[in-house]
């Protein structure tokens, strides 16, 4: 479990540099600070959360935190309802607004899903404003009670500053939780590229959802810790240059960085106390700042400063030694040996083999499919089916169709007529990444790897549809939990040793030659365990001696009774390894039969060589 080790120290520092202040600082002003400091932590690691993990912009998040505060301050303050009740009401209030907005509006990507968040913001501080027979209105709520648990009081700044980071104590070791567990992989996938992470089986839309209701409830969390500190709240508080703020800590701080968020929420409100005689000028401050960081370290001053580091300490590390160039032929000529012994090379775990070499079971069955794109007919009346267990390869010119084909099997567009029958079943009842459990995988014609991630990463991501632990086992990490990732972690490693990657396991996927890229691909498709392989291209870009340890390869996986289906346009690999061949030509299905019968077909060669 060495992926537990690494946040233990960074946390233990974090304690200790809480309790020094804490314990050390007499200075009600600077407890002060310091505990807004924390309360800006949580707001910022909420956010950090969807925006820097999973890429979603929100410019409305200053909603929740005012949801957080004005629920607690009307059922405390108005109600006198004990605050803590008010806590719970706020949270659930706000993952359940969370969950009724995210619903549309996460659906939406981009900048459509910032002015979607932008006009929720804006709804929402309305509501505070108008609504002043609750709220206040615009001259905002007085009378919010003071917190009190038991015997011990949070009148003095002290203990309210020990409450404040104890909760972003708790909320950085949930994120971190989260982070390293199969949620926290499908959401940076997210990130990389939603259209793949689909492709290997992440319901995203539904994983948006998630960290979006979770990012709320961390803001109500800090509004309701805000209410009960500041004893006072107004909509200014919560209006749209807050949620803005927000996102400048996030992105200041660094995106995708727990220790980043506490670092922009530091100097975002050390700042204006700094430059207290500008006040008038603090938004100008801010967005300099936000321009320089954009401009030279666009990844946040936490990630910028901390590779500026490595990248010096692996320059003294190099300093004076002679560097030995990766020798590429030698490497290949590796990854050739491993594959083409299957004797040597890894076995794929035994719960991969999903078919038999012998049964003759169709299991895949195209009829009269039909797809137009404007007058453009991609795919015309296609018919075909496959049997288990072959290697069928789709060739054709290019324009022919073949990879619309694919994104039609695999759910990615719908057809305009006919079906696409799996295992017998029609998939049109599917989603996308609910075909990836049913067993179809596919690769990509442009490799669509998670590049920030690491090879194993990417190939646990794979394992998403064949995993179950969500947001509850991430945080509570239960047993079964730690074992299904310590399972999943060998299992991808014997993946990734079957496809001759080993030596990259820990590299970022972005890192790797293109050739080594569209191994990666196949490794991270082997490992949703499928019974249908869809491979776009995936000689396109590899010299001779990759396409010879590319071609091994298949007939490793073809061995292990996995059907594929092969776009190729290197036509000795195509007719080498494929059991049938199909023909496409502008969308309609020109010839289909063995190699050698491909090879002689007068129609195919005109096809390809132009009439006469
Ligand atoms: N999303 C889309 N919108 C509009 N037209 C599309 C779309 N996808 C494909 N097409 C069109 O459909 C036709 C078939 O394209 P497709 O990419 O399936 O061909 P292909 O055989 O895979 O070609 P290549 O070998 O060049 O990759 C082309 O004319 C293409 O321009």
């Amino acid at each position: 479990m060495s992926y537990l080790k690494k946040p233990l120290i960074g946390n233990a520092l974090f304690v200790m540099a809480v309790l020094i202040c804490g314990l050390a600082v007499q200075n009600t002003y600077y407890l002060q600070i310091m505990t807004f400091i924390g309360i800006n932590t949580l707001l910022a690691l909420g956010l950090n959360m969807l925006m820097g993990y999973a890429g979603q912009v929100s410019l409305g998040h200053a909603a929740f935190y005012g949801i957080g505060a004005y629920t607690t301050a009307i059922l405390s303050g108005t109600f006198a309802i004990s605050p803590w009740a008010g806590l719970l009401c706020a949270v659930v209030g706000a993952v359940l607004v969370a969950f009724i907005v995210g619903l549309p509006t996460l659906k939406l990507s981009g900048y459509y899903l910032g002015m979607g968040t932008l006009g929720f913001g804006m709804i929402v501080n309305i509501i505070f404003r108008e609504w002043s027979s609750f709220t206040g209105g615009s001259s905002g709520f007085v009378g919010i009670p003071m917190l009190e648990l038991g015997p011990i009081s949070f009148v003095s700044g002290k203990n309210y500053f020990f409450l404040v980071w104890f909760v972003v104590f708790i909320a950085i070791v949930l994120c971190q939780r989260i982070l390293s567990s199969r949620m926290g992989r499908a959401l940076r996938s997210i990130h990389d590229g939603e259209n793949a992470s689909m492709a290997v089986g992440v319901n995203t839309h539904f994983l948006k959802l998630q960290i979006f209701m979770f990012s709320a409830a961390l803001g109500a969390v800090a509004g309701f810790l805000y209410a009960h500190f500041v004893l006072f709240i107004s909509p200014e508080s919560f209006g749209f240059m807050v949620s803005i703020k927000m996102v400048t800590m996030v992105v200041i701080g660094g995106m995708a960085s727990v220790w980043g968020a506490l670092f922009g929420a530091s100097l975002l409100t050390l700042l204006p106390e700094v430059l207290h005689a500008f006040a008038e000028y603090e938004m100008i401050v801010f967005g300099l700042i936000l321009m320089l960081v954009m401009i030279f370290m666009p990844q946040g001053l936490t990630r910028g400063l901390i590779d500026i580091y490595e990248r010096s300490k692996r320059e003294k590390k190099t300093h004076g030694r002679v560097i030995v160039p990766l020798n590429a032929s030698q490497d290949l000529q590796q990854i050739k040996v491993s594959q083409g012994n299957s004797q040597s090379g890894k076995e794929l775990p035994e719960n991969f083999v999903q078919g038999s070499l012998t049964a003759p079971e169709e299991i895949l069955k195209v009829s009269s499919l039909t797809k137009m794109f404007g007058g453009v007919k991609a795919q015309d009346n296609i018919s075909f089916s496959i049997e288990k267990g072959i290697v069928c390869g789709l060739i054709g010119p290019n324009g022919a169709g073949k990879t619309t084909l694919f994104n039609l099997i695999t759910g990615i567009y719908s057809p305009d007529a006919g079906e696409v029958l799996f295992k017998g079943k029609n998939t049109k009842k599917y989603a996308v990444h609910q075909l990836v459990r049913e067993g179809i995988a596919r690769t990509f014609q442009h490799v669509e790897l998670f590049g920030s991630m690491t090879l194993l990463e990417n190939v646990l991501v794979g394992m998403h549809v064949r995993t179950r632990s969500g947001f509850w086992g991430a945080i509570t990490r239960m047993p079964w939990v730690i074992r299904e990732e310590k399972r999943s972690r060998e299992k991808a490693c014997e993946i990734i040793e079957f496809t001759g990657l080993s030596q990259y396991t820990h590299r970022p996927a972005g890192d790797l030659p293109i050739g080594r890229q569209k191994m990666a691909e196949i490794a991270r498709a082997l490992a949703s365990e499928p019974s249908l392989l869809l491979l776009d291209e995936p000689a396109a870009g590899l010299n001779a001696v990759e396409t010879e340890a590319l071609g091994n390869l298949i007939n490793k996986v073809r061995q292990k009774g996995i059907t594929m289906m092969l776009v190729e346009h290197d036509m000795s690999l195509a007719m080498g390894i494929s059991d049938k061949v199909i023909v496409l030509d502008r969308g309609r299905k020109l010839a289909e039969g063995s190699p050698r019968e491909i090879q002689n077909n007068q129609d195919v060669m005109d096809a390809y060589l132009g009439r006469g």
